[in-house]
């Protein structure tokens, strides 16, 4: 029997929902830290923070009413000091991420992260104002898988891990993707871009260089775009990076031609409907959402958190605004489920187990391709 009590509090007249399973595709994993891990080795280290209660560092790192994409973004320097450049800390952040997604229902994660922002040796800059140190991102990443499969092993679910290119930093995307070959199907399964995509109106040459070899690779591709920046930027992620999905992608919406083409393609749209909120992407009128779009043409497409710690957020977040603003029903729940583990970046047969557990689960027919 498949756990997972996620729905217990948003269908509590649907006792048939009270072990929906989910999956999730779109997920930070420095914007999933636990408050108290970051309290813990900034004590440790001796790294000041903006406050020594969990209460106090929430004040200072979550927030509840839109700001910007860019000042969304500003608010990782407040705690990010405290867990990059220490092996423990990114061991454990991700050991942890995993048990934390477990409680919340969730049986497949994909998690992201940048591994040069989790270091401070061979690494320029070496970020957050960090000194130099001895932590590679070659070694974030064996660390990460590490405390991802500790965390599969105690948590009992699955989780794998994307690698972010940082747009404003081209000259790391060359590791990125080596690092995405060294380590393919040991935890990483695909490479993203990710950071402010507003920064500059054409993809950096170092980025696309770094797809094109993970295309060449065989290593599956997302990409941030259309979140804020305009379809263009959508448009140049299909064709120019070669994206299997597009990490939110709403301003697609603008561009009516491209999106009947990539639904007709059937391309998978990461949306996380709390988050496009808080970073100024959509309209604060959730009624008016494009992911209500996206459910009335039955476009491929999945409901994620995103950076649950700044958004002070689970999925049931999430799930909650899709069924209050978006009139969710459970059928709408089961299918984007099942998008999210089609679209999945495991391998075919891995993919396939997880596609009929679901359906298991879901009182389905089984998954007989
Ligand atoms: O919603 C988002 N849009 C664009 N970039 C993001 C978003 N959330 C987080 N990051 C960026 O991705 C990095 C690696 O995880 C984070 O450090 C943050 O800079």
């Amino acid at each position: 029997m498949i756990k997972g009590n996620l729905y217990c509090c948003l269908f509590l007249n649907e006792p048939q929902l009270q072990n929906f399973i989910m999956k999730e595709l779109h997920v930070h994993l420095d914007g999933a830290i636990k408050p108290e891990t970051i309290l813990y080795f900034g004590k440790k280290r001796g790294i000041q923070l903006p406050a020594n209660t969990v209460s106090g560092l929430l004040q200072h790192i979550s927030y509840n009413k839109p700001l910007t994409l860019t000042q969304f973004l500003d608010k990782f320097a407040h705690y990010m000091p405290a867990i990059a450049g220490d092996r423990d800390a990114v061991r454990r952040v991700a050991y942890e991420f995993v048990g934390m997604k477990a409680r919340e229902g969730i049986i497949y994660v994909e998690v992201r992260y940048s591994p040069h922002l989790l270091a401070n040796c061979k690494v320029d800059p070496i970020p957050w104002g960090q000194k130099e140190g001895d932590l590679t991102p070659d070694e974030v990443v064996h660390l990460v898988n590490q405390g991802l499969q500790d965390g599969e092993r105690d948590f009992h679910i699955k989780a794998r891990s994307i690698l972010c290119c940082m747009r404003h930093m081209p000259n790391w995307s060359s590791e990125v993707v080596e690092l995405c070959k060294k380590y393919h199907n040991n935890s990483v399964v695909a490479i993203d871009l990710a950071g402010d995509e507003l920064l500059k109106a054409e993809t950096d040459q170092g980025h696309r260089k770094a797809y094109e070899e993970a295309e060449r690779c065989g290593i599956h591709r997302t990409v941030h775009a259309g979140e804020v920046g305009p379809p263009s930027v959508i448009k140049e992620a299909v064709s120019l990076l070669k994206a299997e999905r597009i990490g939110h992608g709403y301003h697609v919406m603008n561009d009516p031609v491209l999106y009947k083409e990539l639904l007709d393609k059937r391309m998978h749209f990461e949306t996380c409907p709390w988050s496009s909120n808080l970073t100024g992407a959509c309209d604060p009128d959730f009624k008016k959402h494009p992911i209500i779009q996206f459910r009335k043409d039955q476009a491929n497409y999945s409901l994620n958190t995103d950076d649950p710690l700044i958004f002070n957020s689970t999925i049931d977040t999430d799930y909650k605004i899709a069924k209050k603003y978006m009139n969710f029903t459970e059928e709408e729940f089961k299918r984007v489920n099942i998008n999210a583990a089609q679209a999945s970046f495991l391998p075919e047969r891995e993919k396939n187990e997880l596609l009929n557990k679901l359906y298991e689960a879901y009182g389905m027919a089984p998954n007989k391709s």
